[in-house]
């Protein structure tokens, strides 16, 4: 997967709410690169910025959030130099959207129209970017509904018809219409139970396999991501924290942040450990501590880490933003900043 190509390429992207003193920068200077067919996982408490970097990266992101710097640079097909998403006029987003990126947020209800049946929904989408006729797109429609385990008859039913695992697997559906190349997920599980969570996760495995698409995949659950993805990013207050394999953040998890996050969940396999969770709760914004925005909770805070903020170690394969994996930086090295 590390050898794949790059499909976006995110630098130094920032996201405020609001401008001037009191804005609250919610995304702080974030950059990784999604590989073609990748599964990455963005794990993080609330409020850690997951949702604001995806409506960011889609150009979904609305009053008062404002994209303060940054590039988002999207590499279609073997398109070099690729497309700005941050510059793309709304009418080449319009192409764009379905066709080359999908999203799907929480809520399935928010996400379909409740006042249309299903097939109906899934033919504007198809039509709006392939020059099918409508029985064409009607039969694609049943078509999709059962590559995520629907029964092809609910083509005709309205949302509220169907149960909420069903109507979570019929906006993974939706996404899929236009087979786009990168499908952003913004917690699509969050609603439904353990056991149709699973479910979707397999599936979801399933489908990239079959169709290769890279997926951004947004949870606070970090034991569902190690079962999915293939790399894993961890934020807190709207920086990455570190950013490995699913392997290594489950196995060798390297920043305190991501080992508490880890240790909150219960494991996937063997036996069962004592859950603990992260003591206190995220910082206030508009008030970062200062130094490493997660030392007032970290077991092991050192005092040079309350006035030196760690950065990620740029284009590590496994990296974490502390100061305790940057002995340079420790007591005694001149490159404290
Ligand atoms: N409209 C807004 N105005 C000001 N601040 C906001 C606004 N929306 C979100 N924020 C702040 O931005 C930060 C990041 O929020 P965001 O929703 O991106 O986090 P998250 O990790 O996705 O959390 P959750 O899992 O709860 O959605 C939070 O501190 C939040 O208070």
């Amino acid at each position: 997967m590390k050898d794949s190509p790059v499909l976006l390429d995110v630098a130094g992207l920032t996201v405020e709410y609001g401008s001037g003193p009191g804005a609250v920068r919610a995304v702080d200077d974030v950059s990784f690169r999604l590989r073609r067919g990748e599964i990455l996982g963005v794990a993080g408490e609330s409020g850690s910025g997951k949702s604001t970097l995806m409506t960011a990266l889609t150009r979904l992101q609305r009053p008062p959030a404002r994209i303060a710097g940054g590039a988002v640079t999207y590499h279609p097909g073997s398109s070099d130099p690729g497309i700005d998403l941050l510059a793309a006029s709304p009418a080449r987003l319009r192409e764009l959207r379905w066709d080359s990126l999908a999203v799907v947020f929480q809520s399935a209800m928010a996400a379909l129209n409740p006042v249309m049946r299903l097939g109906a929904q899934f033919v504007d989408v198809i039509r709006a970017h392939r020059q099918v006729g409508r029985k064409e797109a009607w039969a694609r429609a049943e078509e999709l509904l059962e590559l995520v385990g629907i029964p092809a008859n609910r083509v005709r039913s309205y949302p509220h018809e169907l149960s909420g695992g069903m109507r979570q697997r019929a906006t993974i559906a939706l996404a899929l219409a236009c087979e786009p190349e990168i499908i952003v997920m913004d917690e699509p599980t969050t609603a439904v139970d353990v056991v149709m969570q699973r479910q979707i996760v397999r599936r979801l495995m399933r489908l990239r396999q079959q169709f290769g698409f890279a997926i951004v995949f947004v949870t606070h659950d970090l034991s569902l991501l190690v079962e999915l993805a293939d790399r894993i990013m961890v934020m807190y207050a709207g920086r990455i924290v570190e950013l490995g394999t699913a392997a290594d953040l489950y196995h060798d998890p390297r920043h305190p942040y991501s080992q508490g996050l880890r240790d909150s969940f219960p494991p996937l396999h063997g036996p069962l450990r004592e859950l603990r969770g992260i003591p206190g709760s995220p910082p206030d914004l508009r008030a970062l501590p200062p130094g490493c925005a997660f030392q007032p909770r970290c077991p092991k805070r050192q005092p040079e880490c309350t006035t030196t903020r760690p950065e990620l170690p740029p284009a590590a394969e496994h990296g974490a933003a502390c100061l305790l994996q940057q002995p340079a930086d420790l007591p005694g090295s001149k490159a404290v900043r």
